[in-house]
């Protein structure tokens, strides 16, 4: 079966939840103590699409803004990258982690579960989304999802992990 390496990255200030949606992901689980990403932390993620294997080489940042000046870095090779937000504050600053017009780019509206901390119109965020040709979606990942889907994607297998869910997370470059 053909394999396809895929870059993704995620980006946006800290505590938005960028860690917390990439092990939703690839491990389906939430951790309310996870700890803050100190450089980015880096995780993969096999799932099969029809007669594809796609593997996800996830790239998840620190949203410290000592860390922004790194994102060109991550950037680079990316097929897609997924920003995050949740409040005004976070979601004014998504321009400042904008990349190079050659990717798909992904807003994601993060925490909606939390309705005193959700400031951000959907209609507004979707109009912004529309206007930079992205993606958007509003995520919550402290509940799982129940999967409809009769043939889920066989994720699960085929990821690694350089960190396990209780170690603090390490900075690897
Ligand atoms: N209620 C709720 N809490 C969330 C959600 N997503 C993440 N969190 C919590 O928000 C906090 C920050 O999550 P992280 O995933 O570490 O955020 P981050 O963007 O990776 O943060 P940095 O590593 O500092 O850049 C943690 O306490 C998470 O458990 C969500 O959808 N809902």
């Amino acid at each position: 079966m053909a394999l396809r390496e895929l870059k993704v990255c995620l980006f946006g200030d800290r505590g938005v939840g960028k860690s917390s949606i990439v092990w939703r992901f690839v491990e389906d689980s939430f951790d309310p103590n996870i700890n803050p990403t100190i450089g980015a932390s880096f995780m993969t993620k096999t799932v099969q699409y029809q007669n594809e294997l796609h593997k996800f080489l996830i790239w998840d940042t620190a949203g410290q803004e000592r860390f922004r000046a790194l994102a060109p870095m991550y950037y680079r090779g990316s097929a897609a990258a997924i920003i995050v937000y949740i409040t005004k504050e976070t979601f004014s600053t998504l321009k400042n982690w904008h990349g190079p017009p050659n990717i798909v780019v992904a807003i994601a509206g993060n925490k909606c579960d939390l309705i005193d901390v959700r400031e951000v119109m959907e209609r507004d965020a979707k109009d912004y989304a529309d206007s930079i040709h992205s993606i958007f979606v509003e995520t919550k990942i402290s509940r799982r999802i129940p999967s409809t889907d009769a043939n889920p994607p066989s994720g699960g297998k085929g990821f690694k992990l350089r960190r396990q869910p209780s170690e603090p997370k390490r900075s690897c470059c």
